[in-house]
């Protein structure tokens, strides 16, 4: 029989080294083989783990530089690069004033000169210079509206895209002549390059129609000045500019799927698109496995099946909790009394919701054990106080805050 506990740990712990910054932008390095005259831009919640693994690989190759990460994330100097923190997810001062100091970076580089852009998840926030004459208070309020208005993340940055100097390729364009390499931490499901961090220097797919559109679906109120800026649009050819994905939940899914054959185990990736309630992903998962301890399918046991995305929790409850903790204690309701199975999810950042847990873990045992603490599953749900319940049991995975953010692995392992 096998520990599966202890393979889950191992399957976390692996997969999510393969996309920490460091390792990820030293790999593509190595293949890339850059020349002399490279100007670092990074921008994102990793940018400043990602400008220092860039510096030490190519070390006197970097001519200057410049990071800007949120507040909070800057671990220090390094050498020929200024550092600056700026406000996420509304922007601030710094913002503005970083976005400037990249430009200038940039703005009179020659066709030889290289710009290596180093791409994380909040990008968006932190790299900013308004377009036309609105000013910084613009664009925290659209912002602040469109956070609150149940858009995703795609339509979001839609928005955000036309009212920007330097988002949706316009930062590629100031760029010119010089080449830009991109390198891309993904914080967005299915990877679409023109939303992550808004892509600054990436060819635009979204037009003034669909700001239209999502406009009018979310009933958004905007200024007139807003208005006017919102009839331009943004890049849609590049010609300087190369880009690859570094990290991606995408890549997580496929290095614990390795790892999990490694251990024995027969593997699938089932899906790195899941976005539906953290609850009803917990019921799916849970038939998955009713399926397969009764009639050893869609794997022959032992099997590891595998999932990644970003679930949704509408949070109508007082307690605490994350998506991946609520989603692991709904799945456990569905394999009450099976045994020699177990189901994982964690968020490859470290922090599920506003806890110290990564995620959770889940067997046939859970739902007895928490009813002789005399917790009942259906009240911890309806409260949303998934982190209570599972620390009570011995139930949460933690492993710190790990950074890296690429959404966020789920996997069922069964013997
Ligand atoms: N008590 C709770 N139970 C379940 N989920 C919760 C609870 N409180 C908050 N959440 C969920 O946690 C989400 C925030 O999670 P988290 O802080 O991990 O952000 P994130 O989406 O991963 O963003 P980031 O990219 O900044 O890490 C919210 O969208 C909310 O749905
Ligand atoms: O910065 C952003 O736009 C989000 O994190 C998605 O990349
Ligand atoms: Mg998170």
């Amino acid at each position: 029989m096998k520990n599966l506990r202890e393979d889950a740990f191992r399957i976390i712990k692996g997969s999510i080294d393969f996309v920490l910054p460091e390792k990820a932008v030293q790999q593509e390095l190595e293949k890339l083989s850059l020349d002399d005259n490279i100007h670092i831009v990074a921008i994102g919640k990793a940018a400043w783990r990602m400008a220092k693994a860039a510096k030490d690989f190519l070390k006197d190759k970097v001519k200057d530089g410049i990071v800007i990460t949120k507040h909070g994330h800057s671990q220090g100097t390094i050498e020929g690069l200024q550092i600056y923190e700026a406000g996420h997810p509304i922007p601030d001062e710094n913002t503005i004033k970083a976005t400037k100091k990249a430009i200038e970076l940039v703005q009179n580089l020659r066709e030889d000169d290289v710009v290596l852009f180093l791409v994380s998840g909040g990008g968006s926030a932190l790299f900013e210079l308004p377009a036309d004459d609105l000013t910084l208070e613009n664009i925290k309020n659209v912002t602040d509206m469109l956070l609150k208005s149940g858009a995703n993340i795609v339509e979001i940055n839609t928005v955000r895209k036309h009212l920007s100097r330097v988002k949706g390729g316009n930062f590629a364009k100031l760029v010119e002549p010089a080449k830009i390499y991109s390198l891309v931490l993904s914080d967005v499901l299915g990877d679409r390059l023109d939303s992550i961090a808004s892509g600054p220097a990436y060819p635009d797919s979204t037009t003034i129609k669909d700001v239209e559109k999502i406009i009018k679906k979310y009933d958004l109120q905007l200024s007139e000045e807003i208005l006017q800026t919102l009839k331009k649009e943004t890049p849609k050819h590049l010609n300087n500019v190369e880009t690859r994905i570094i990290g991606s939940v995408t890549k997580v899914c496929e290095s614990a799927a390795k790892i999990a054959q490694s251990l024995g185990y027969n593997t699938m990736i089932l899906t790195t698109t899941l976005d539906c309630e953290a609850k009803e992903a917990g019921s799916f998962l849970a038939a998955i496995v009713r399926e397969e301890k009764e009639r050893e399918r869609p794997l022959n046991t032992p099997c590891a099946i595998i999932l990644g995305g970003e679930t949704v929790v509408h949070v109508r409850g007082n307690g605490k909790g994350g998506r991946n903790q609520e989603l692991v204690l709904s799945a456990a309701r569905g394999i009450k009394g099976y045994q020699g199975v177990l189901i994982a999810s964690v968020g490859t950042d470290g922090t599920d919701g506003p806890t110290d847990a990564a995620g959770g873990i889940v067997d046939g045992e859970t739902v007895n054990r928490l009813q002789g603490k005399g917790i009942d599953v259906e009240n911890v749900l309806n409260d949303n106080d998934s982190y209570h319940a599972l620390q009570s049991i011995d139930g949460l995975v933690i492993t710190g805050p790990t950074g890296t953010n690429v959404n966020d692995l789920t996997f069922i392992l069964c013997n």
